[in-house]
């Protein structure tokens, strides 16, 4: 069968833990057999108890307090530890060879864009345990409400992208907030569903003329600078999700099984149609 592993990456409070529980619950109504890696030494409770929990290794509450650190030099630590420790995450993982091992991460960025830690940790799964990766770096719905932070979320995914260097999606989620016209309620240009749809899937040049509009003429050659980044690198898409949708979350598996064509003997599946479809202003 091999082995598989999925990061579940993206900033904080946008969505990670939601989704890993609900990948698990729509494998357990679907018969597949996901299950959960805690990379969090913060984490506090879970609906599905992890497999693999690093909080048993290590606490970064108690490395906080021992070492006289913060939480980012904590974090650091934590993984630094665990990269020293190898020999219990290999007995953690045992003979492993399932379904997804679905890994849900910490939400300090800095770990897959500024350090090289996440990488080691992966390059380890990847070449000492033999595990196919997808990464995932999730940016929430409403917080792209303009063209500026729609770049902000997209550099740093691209920068996670390169960082991690295995397949990867990138998902907006809580997708029903856009649907229910929440985020078109917060935000001052009014932003809704169709607004956001070219954002999904961008067109460069209506980008950059958005850019152009809302900045300084001096930031033009940046902003088609970073256009035509975006543009180079087609993978910086992204697919909508709502994690409270079963049907959504089954397509976000399905075009993950299709990243990491699981199961080798199987044609690999197509993913489903992820049109906006389902998102459709009420
Ligand atoms: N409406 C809506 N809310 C969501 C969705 N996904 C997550 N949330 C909410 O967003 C908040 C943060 O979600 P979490 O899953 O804890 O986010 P996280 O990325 O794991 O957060 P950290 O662990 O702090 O990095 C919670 O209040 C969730 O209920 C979604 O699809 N729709």
């Amino acid at each position: 069968m091999g082995r598989y592993a999925v990061l579940v990456t993206g900033p904080a409070g946008s969505g990670k833990s939601t989704l890993c529980t609900s990948l698990l619950t729509h494998a357990q109504t679907t018969g597949r057999n996901l299950h959960l890696f805690n990379l969090d030494p913060a984490a506090e409770n879970f609906e599905f108890k992890p497999t693999v929990d690093i909080r048993d290794l290590i606490g970064l509450e108690d490395v906080m307090e021992e070492m006289q650190l913060g939480p980012n030099g904590g974090l650091v630590y934590c993984f630094e530890y665990l990269l020293e420790n190898l020999d219990w995450l290999d007995e953690q993982l045992g003979a492993f060879e399932d379904d997804y091992l679905i890994i849900d991460c910490p939400g300090q960025i800095e770990l897959y864009t500024h350090t090289p830690l996440m990488t080691r940790l992966l390059t380890t799964l990847q070449q000492t345990y033999q595990f196919r990766l997808c990464s995932l770096y999730l940016v929430e719905s409403n917080f792209i409400d303009d063209v500026n932070k729609f770049f902000a979320g997209t550099l740093s995914a691209m920068s996670s992208m390169i960082n991690l260097d295995c397949s990867h999606i990138n998902v907006m989620s809580k997708m029903d907030l856009v649907k229910r016209g929440e985020t078109a309620q917060r935000t001052k240009g009014g932003k809704n569903k169709r607004e956001l749809d070219r954002y999904l899937d961008p067109d460069p040049l209506l980008l950059m003329e958005e850019a152009n509009a809302s900045s300084n003429p001096k930031f033009h050659a940046l902003n088609e600078a970073i256009v035509q980044l975006i543009d180079d690198f087609s993978m910086v898409s992204f697919m909508p999700l709502d994690a409270t949708d079963e049907d959504s979350v089954g397509s976000l598996l399905s075009h993950i099984d299709h990243a990491m064509q699981y199961g080798e003997d199987e044609e690999p599946k197509e993913p489903k149609d992820m049109d906006m479809g389902d998102f459709e202003d009420a």
